[in-house]
């Protein structure tokens, strides 16, 4: 099981809900997806008037937990403002914290993000940092009170998929107890499949799927893939070797002469 700040879940695929064809098609996704947390901007929510409210509706009657997130902020304030504004529309203490650095790469403020993080963690928050896959960062944010960490692979929305397996390997091993969420850039089944080898608890993903031709199609295939991943990394995958090592025995060959 999952665990994430004392509540346990089967599921290790958490989704997106954004850049959906349709609200019917988003809904449908989860579901195949059998995600049981899935991330919603509180801008979304707050921004589209009867649009949000129905938006709202439809993701309390799929009875999945919300994690709100702030998307688009770009600095402290924004995002702490943010945090404490979805805790009253969404009545949850929950909050994925992303704090953007960078408009073209998407990437996390990591100096912004330990601040806010610090901040909201003290104010009772139990806080998801969406962040890169820095050792000293991922460091500073359990010291501000993060019970668990969110890198990327990748640049939101790139697709890429794993671009530094090292830097994902070395915090698994640096961090062997603490939840570990991969946020951001997979593109496909396999790139999620490859970070649950790894050992990651879980994924968080949503162009993806979103974006995909078929999103309730493609949902069901990463649900497969975490699985399967997740199978793997628990049976004990082989270290790759340099040299070549026989799989076939050759005790009781046939000898020729
Ligand atoms: C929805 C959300 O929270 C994104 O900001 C998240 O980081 C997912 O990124 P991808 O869209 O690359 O999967």
């Amino acid at each position: 099981m999952l665990e994430l700040y004392g509540q346990t879940f089967s599921s290790r695929l958490l989704l997106g809900t954004a850049l959906y064809p349709s609200p019917a098609i988003m809904a449908d996704a989860i579901k195949a997806a059998r995600s049981e947390i899935v991330t919603v901007s509180l801008r979304r929510e707050t921004a589209g008037g009867k649009t949000g409210g129905q938006f709202w509706s439809l993701i309390q009657s799929i009875g999945v937990r919300v994690l709100p997130n702030t998307a688009g902020c770009h600095s402290v304030k924004e995002a702490v403002t943010t945090a404490q504004m979805a805790r009253e529309v969404f009545a949850t203490n929950w909050i994925k914290l992303e704090v953007i650095g960078n408009h073209d790469t998407l990437q996390p403020d990591v100096f912004g993000l330990v601040e806010a993080a610090r901040i909201l963690s003290e104010d009772g928050f139990e806080v998801f940092p969406y962040t890169t896959d820095d050792l000293v960062v991922a460091e500073r944010l359990l010291e501000a009170g993060c019970k668990l960490l969110m890198p990327w692979c990748a640049p939101i929305g790139s697709a890429r998929g794993p671009q530094n397996a090292d830097a994902l390997r070395s915090l698994r091993g640096h961090f062997p107890d603490v939840p570990l969420i991969v946020d951001a850039g997979i593109g496909r089944p396999s790139h999620a499949a490859a970070v649950m080898e790894l050992g990651y608890d879980a994924v968080l993903l949503n162009t993806a799927v979103a974006k995909s031709g078929d999103p309730v199609a493609m949902a069901g295939a990463f649900a497969k893939a975490v699985k399967a991943g997740r199978e793997a990394f628990l049976a004990g995958p082989l270290e790759p070797r340099d040299m070549a090592v026989p799989s076939t025995p050759v005790i009781g060959m046939a000898a020729f002469s």
